[in-house]
C-alpha cells in the first residue's frame, strides 16, 4: 500500500538549518513522501535567500513537490500535516546579548544555559506560542515537531499554556552524542544500539545501552570517555573526514571530566556548564562568544551557498550538508504518519516515567511514537544526586514560564538565583538588569512585587 505524501511548513524558513532539513526531506521521500513544502518566517528577506535556493533544488530533484515561502500565516499554516518549526527569537544578534551580558560578571554567556538560556526562553516562549495558535486555526489536525531553542523552557511553556496541543519538543543533541559512541564502538550506526536515558533538556544522562543481541556496551564506550571523553578515534588520530569546530571539539573532550562526577552513566555535554561553569568562563572570550562563531561561520557559509544557487541557477553542485536532527526529524515525522512505533529520546510530560521525580517535569526519556504521539518509558528511580540537580533546574525552568506569564520580575530574578552557573543573587540581579533592558523588544514588561502589596496576605499557619 502506497504512503499517504504529507504537507509541510518549516516555521523559521530562514534558519541556518533549512537546508539540511530539504536535503534530508529528499534523501528519504522513498519512506517520507511529499507533496508540498511551505516555509513561514517574520523575516522576508532573511527566508527569501534559503527560499530561492530551495525551489532550485526542489525543481532539479523532485518537481512533483508544491513549493511555497511566505510570511502569511494563514497561506503558510493551511494544508498542513506536519510543522517543523525552528524559529530564532530576536536571532543570532540577541543570542550574542544572551552570551555577552552574563560574562561581564563572571558567569557563563551560553545559548540555551544558564542565565543566557533563560533570555532566549523568555523571547522563545511567545514565538511558539504563536506558531501553535496558527497551527491550530488552519490546520487543526496537523503536529508540530519544535525543536526552537531553549527546548528545556519552551517545552514546559507549552506543557503549561497549550496543554493539548499536538506538539512533540526535541533536541539533537543525544542524536549527535550517540554517532560519536556507535563510531567508538564501531558500529555502524546508531540504531544498533538501544538507549536508556533520563534528565531534563540539555542535562541528561545515558544509564544503559545495549547492542540488538542484548550485550551491553557500556563498560567499552566509558572506557573511551574516561580517556577521550566523546572524541572519536579517527579525530584522536587526526584522519576524521568531518569538519568540527575547535569549540565544538573542547565540548567533546570536556565530557570526559563530566563522566567522573557518575562513572555508572554516560553525560550529556551541556552538564559541563552546570560543573565546570569557572572553566567555561576561562576557556570564553567576552569579546567573541560561540554567536559570533556561527554568524561567521554557519550562517555565512549558508546564506552564501543558497545566493550562489540562486545565482547560478542551478543546484547540481550544491554544497548543502545534512544536519544531525534533519534525520531524527523524519524518524519522528514517519513514526506519527505511519504509527511506525519507533522508539526515540523526546521531551515529554514526566508522568511517571521517571518514578521518584515531578510528574509535571517535561523530562527527556525515551519514547515509542505512533500516530497518537508519544508513549514514555518508564526509566524508574533516579539516583540522589541526579534528582537534587534535576529538582532545582527544572524550578528555574518553571520559575521562567511562570515569570512570562505573570509579568513577574521577581520570579524571573528567582529563575537567575536559582541556576547552578549563578553564584549570588546580587550578580543574579546585575545580569536580570542588563538582560530587561537588552530583550525591551521581546520580553513581556516585568513588574516588581510592591513590597505593601505582599505584607496584605494573609498569614497561613
Ligand atoms: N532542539 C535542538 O537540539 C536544536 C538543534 C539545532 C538548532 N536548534 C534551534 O533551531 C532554531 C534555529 O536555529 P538557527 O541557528 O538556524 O537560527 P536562525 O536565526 O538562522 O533562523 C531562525 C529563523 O527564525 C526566524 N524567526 C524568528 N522569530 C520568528 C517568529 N516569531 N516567527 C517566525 N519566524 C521567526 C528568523 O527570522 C530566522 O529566519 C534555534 O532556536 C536553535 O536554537 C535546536
Ligand atoms: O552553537 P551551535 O549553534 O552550533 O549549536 C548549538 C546547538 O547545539 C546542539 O545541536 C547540535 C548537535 O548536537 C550536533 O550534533 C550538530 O548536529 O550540530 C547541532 C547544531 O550545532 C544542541 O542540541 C542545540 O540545542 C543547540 O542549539
Ligand atoms: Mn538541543
Amino acid at each position: 500500500m502506497s504512503l499517504k505524501k504529507q504537507s509541510i511548513v518549516v516555521a523559521g524558513g530562514g534558519s541556518t538549518f533549512t537546508p539540511g532539513i530539504i536535503m534530508m526531506l529528499l534523501e528519504n521521500l522513498d519512506k517520507f513522501p511529499i507533496r508540498q513544502i511551505k516555509f513561514y518566517d517574520n523575516d522576508y528577506d532573511r527566508q527569501k535567500q534559503i527560499a530561492d535556493a530551495t525551489e532550485i533544488i526542489l525543481k532539479e530533484r523532485a518537481p512533483e513537490i508544491k513549493f511555497v515561502a511566505t510570511t502569511d500565516p494563514e497561506e503558510a499554516f493551511t494544508d498542513i500535516d506536519f510543522v517543523m518549526a525552528h524559529i530564532r527569537v530576536g536571532k543570532y544578534a540577541m543570542r550574542e546579548k544572551d552570551e555577552k551580558i552574563p560574562l561581564k560578571y563572571g558567569v557563563i554567556g551560553q545559548e540555551t544555559c544558564g542565565p543566557g538560556g533563560i533570555a532566549y526562553g523568555m523571547r522563545s516562549i511567545g514565538g511558539v506560542l504563536e506558531l501553535i495558535d496558527y497551527m491550530e486555526e488552519y490546520s487543526p489536525d496537523a503536529w508540530m515537531l519544535n525543536y526552537s531553542n531553549p527546548a528545556a523552557i519552551v517545552a514546559e511553556a507549552t506543557r503549561k499554556l497549550r496543554p493539548n496541543s499536538k506538539i512533540i519538543n526535541i533536541c539533537d543533541m543525544p542524536v549527535g552524542i550517540e554517532h560519536r559512541m556507535a563510531e567508538i564502538l564501531g558500529l555502524q550506526s546508531r540504531k544498533d544500539m538501544t538507549v536508556r536515558y533520563y534528565g531534563l533538556n540539555h542535562f541528561g544522562w545515558w544509564t544503559d545501552i545495549r547492542d540488538k543481541d542484548g550485550n551491553d556496551l557500556m563498560p567499552e564506550i566509558q572506557k573511551h570517555v574516561k580517556q577521550h571523553g566523546y572524541v572519536t578515534p579517527s579525530e584522536l588520530e587526526g584522519s576524521s573526514s568531518e569538519d568540527v569546530e575547535e569549540s565544538w571539539m573542547y565540548t567533546y573532550g570536556k565530557a570526559k571530566e563530566v563522566y567522573e562526577l557518575d562513572p555508572k552513566t554516560l553525560p550529556n555535554t551541556y552538564l559541563k556548564y552546570y560543573f565546570y561553569p569557572q572553566d567555561e568562563v576561562e576557556h570564553s572570550n567576552p569579546e567573541y562568544t560561540r554567536a559570533n562563531e556561527v554568524m561567521d561561520h554557519r550562517e555565512k557559509n549558508v546564506f552564501s551557498e543558497c545566493n550562489r544557487i540562486a545565482n547560478i541557477k542551478t543546484a547540481e553542485d550544491a554544497q548543502l550538508v545534512t544536519d544531525d536532527h534533519a534525520s531524527y526529524i523524519v524518524d519522528l515525522a514517519r513514526a506519527i504518519a505511519y504509527n511506525t512505533k519507533e522508539r526515540m529520546l523526546l521531551i515529554v510530560p514526566n508522568k511517571g516515567s521517571i518514578v521518584n521525580f515531578d510528574p509535571t517535569a517535561m523530562v527527556e526519556v525515551p519514547c515509542m511514537v505512533g500516530s497518537e504521539g508519544p508513549e514514555p518509558l518508564v526509566m524508574g528511580e533516579i539516583p540522589r544526586f541526579q534528582k537534587g540537580l534535576m529538582e532545582q533546574q527544572v524550578a528555574v525552568e518553571k520559575l521562567v514560564v511562570e515569570a512570562w506569564e505573570e509579568g513577574s520580575y521577581q520570579k524571573l530574578w528567582q529563575a537567575i538565583i536559582l541556576s547552578k552557573t549563578v553564584p549570588n543573587a546580587r550578580v543574579a540581579k546585575q545580569i536580570l538588569d542588563d538582560l530587561i533592558e537588552a530583550n525591551k523588544e521581546y520580553w513581556p514588561e516585568l513588574k516588581k512585587e510592591n513590597q505593601t502589596e505582599t505584607n496584605k496576605e494573609p498569614l497561613t499557619i
